[in-house]
Formats: structure tokens, sequence, C-alpha cells
């Protein structure tokens, strides 16, 4: 294989990323180990996962500002790990937006096309005024970075990192300094430029939410490794792991044993004697007298009619109830176990703290875990 050209990254289509068996320690201590990912061309790819578990290290490594110890990085099929970050034609965006307080917008932006391109006056002032335009800033250009918005000042720095067309766009916590109500705005703006330009995006958050709305793939990680890798759909209706599950939205996980494995679906018990079937169909399989997590959404489970009592429903004791304004969070005890599950105001009624409920449960989108994981 040869090296590639980095004039050869300059084309308008996002660039793919492979990172082939890629370990880096730092003093002694695995900060990425031993991680696989193909990337597609084109994609918007969130790395997820909480403080430390290597997502930051995985983007600095593909920015080239950190060297893998072993494994390979290749854009699209070439190797690229011999390429220094300035000439590898990627876009950054920082949490801290790292902009230069003394400059203006105009030449904010301007600066990495001023110091890597000749571009003409004109020409130059044309590609500032585009990538402003992309970020709805237009009429900003004489402004400087105090006069500007925590917001704003973001979306300088992504004209910044857009002004050169790149083909990779990485972004470290973007949007991790700004209030909910902007970060929900800019997620959507984010989106859309990532639309219009084709480029790859590679994002990294530790928020679960922004990761599934945003993001065609999402990267799992957890303790230098890749707990997952799939669409948002994939790892939340289908994580392979219990981590994965409780790290993306809410989970009841419930230790159960595999009481009976058939062609029809699997029988579990719970700690408290309950004894639950799920069909079978396209989750995973265990044989009978396995250890397992029985994982239930909060979205899959509801109060059920008061004299209702069949398998699909569970026995258990309201433990605490909570008013969200449109809903209730309501947590009952099923004997040493808890579920959370979410009521209208109105399935309420008169319900209070220490009543027996019944749960209605989804069997159709329950899924089994292995123990320990
Ligand atoms: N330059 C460095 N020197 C020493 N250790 C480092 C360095 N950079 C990262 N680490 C360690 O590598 C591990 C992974 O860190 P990394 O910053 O990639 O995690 P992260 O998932 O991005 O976390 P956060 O969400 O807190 O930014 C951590 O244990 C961290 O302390």
């Amino acid at each position: 294989m040869h090296n590639v050209d980095p004039a050869d990254l300059k084309t308008a289509a996002g660039a793919g990323v492979r990172l082939v068996g890629v370990s880096k320690a730092f003093r002694g201590t695995l900060a990425i180990d031993d991680i696989s990912l193909n990337i597609e061309p084109g994609s918007f790819v969130s790395l997820l996962g909480p403080s430390g578990s290597g997502k930051t290290t995985t983007l600095n490594m593909i920015a080239g500002f950190v060297t893998p110890d072993a494994g390979q990085l290749l854009f699209d099929d070439k190797p690229i790990t011999d390429i220094p970050p300035h000439k590898r034609n990627i876009g950054m965006v920082f949490q801290s937006y790292a902009l230069f307080p003394h400059m203006t917008v105009f030449d904010n932006v301007a600066y990495p096309l001023r110091m890597r391109t000749k571009l003409r006056k004109d020409e130059l002032g044309e590609r500032v005024r585009e990538a402003l335009q992309l970020v709805r800033l237009s009429g900003f250009e004489d402004r400087y970075p105090r006069q500007l918005s925590g917001g704003q000042q973001q979306r300088v720095s992504m004209a910044r990192a857009l002004v050169g067309r790149p083909r990779l766009l990485l972004m470290d916590e973007p949007l991790g300094a700004l209030d909910k109500k902007l970060r929900d705005e800019l997620q959507v703006e984010i989106k859309e430029i990532h639309r219009k330009l084709g480029s790859t995006f590679i994002y990294v958050t530790h928020d679960q939410t922004e990761a599934l709305t945003m993001s065609d793939a999402v990267v799992v990680m957890r303790n230098a490794q890749v707990a997952q890798f799939g669409s948002p759909r994939e790892v939340y209706e289908e994580p392979e792991n219990t981590f994965v599950a409780s790290f993306l939205g809410n989970a009841n996980l419930l230790p159960a044993k595999v009481v009976a494995a058939d062609g029809q679906g699997q029988t579990v018990r719970l700690s408290n004697g309950a004894a639950l079937t799920l069909p079978s169909g396209g989750r995973r399989t265990f044989i009978a007298g396995s250890d397992v997590m029985l994982l239930l959404r909060p979205e899959d489970l509801a109060l059920a009619a008061p004299g209702t009592a069949d398998s699909a429903t569970l026995n258990g004791t309201l433990h605490e109830m909570l008013f969200f304004g449109d809903s209730y969070k309501l947590i009952v005890d099923i004997g040493s176990d808890t579920l959370m599950l979410w009521a209208s105001p109105r399935e309420i009624a008169d319900l209070s703290v220490g009543a027996p409920v019944r749960v209605a449960w989804d069997a159709g989108r329950a899924g089994l875990l292995p123990a320990g994981e």
C-alpha cells in the first residue's frame, strides 16, 4: 500500500475512516485498547461514552495529534499515520471555541485558508462569506469574539473548521459549554450542515440523547474499548450488553434465570418468582439454566387496569411517584427488584405511594442480555 497524497483529500466527498487494531497507552495505562472501526464516507458518527473511556484520544488520533502505539489508521483505505495533522485536510471544532480574541470574525474564519493556501483576496472573501452563511452568521464579519454570545462563537469556530472544505470534520463536545436550549438548536443546525456538505462528521459527546438524535452510527465506548458500534436504533433497541443498555436511555435490568427455551420462545423467572415468556425472534437466545438480565425499557411498560392478572403483567407496590408536568415517573417494587415506568396524570387517578399496582410489559420488545457484563 502507498501513502496518500494530501492533495487527494481535497475533493468534495466525505472521507472513509478506518481504524484497524489501534492501541495507545499513556504511561502504561491503555487509553485505546485494540480498537477497530469502519466509518463510512459521508456518515455522521458519534463517539459516546463516560469520562475517560477514550473518546478524545480516538479523535486526536484521527486528527494526527496522537500517534498510535499499534495498529493502522486509514483514510479511504490508504494509510495516513505518517501524514502530519495540517496536511490531513481535517476540520476540528472543540468545546472551547479557541478563537483569536484580537481578530474579527472574518479574520478568524479566514485564518486557516491564509495559512494553507494562496487564494486571491476576492476568492478568500467569497469562501469566508460562504462558510459564515453556512453557520448563519452572515453580517457578523467585523465583530470581535467578545461581542458574540457563546453559541455565536461556536458557530464561528465551525465556520473556521469548514472554510477549507474538509472531507472530514472532527468535533469534540462542541456544545458542551452551551445551555440546553441553545444545544438543541445547534444540534439541528449541525445536522443540516452535515446534510448539505456530505463530509464525514465524527462527533465526541457524553450526552446519549445528542448521540442518538444526530448520528447515523454510534460508537459506544467503555474502558478504552468499543462496547458496541451500530445505528442509533440498534444500540438502543438491541444493546449487546448491560453497559450499553444502561448507558443509552433508561433501562430496567432485572436479574433472571432462563427456565425454558425452545422454538416458541424463552421463559425466564425473575427473583420474585414471576415467570415471563419472550417470543422467539431475532434476539439473542440462551440455553435453559443461563443467568441473564431482562431488559425492559420504561416506554414498553404501562400500568395495567386493576383486576387484570395474566402472564403479561407483573405485580408490584408503588414505591415512588414523581410529577414531571406532562407525566409521572413511577418506581414500582416487584420483590427485591424495582421497575421504572412513565404514566400520564390521567392514568394515575387516585393512586398513592404504597398502593398495589400491576405493570403490563410488552413481551415483543423485551430483551435478554448476558448477566455480568
Ligand atoms: N496526554 C495524556 N497523558 C496521560 N494520560 C492521558 C492523556 N490523554 C488521555 N489520557 C488518559 O487516557 C484515558 C482516556 O482519555 P480520553 O481523554 O480519551 O477519554 P474521554 O472519553 O475523551 O474522556 P472525557 O469525556 O473526560 O474527555 C484516560 O484515562 C486519560 O486520563
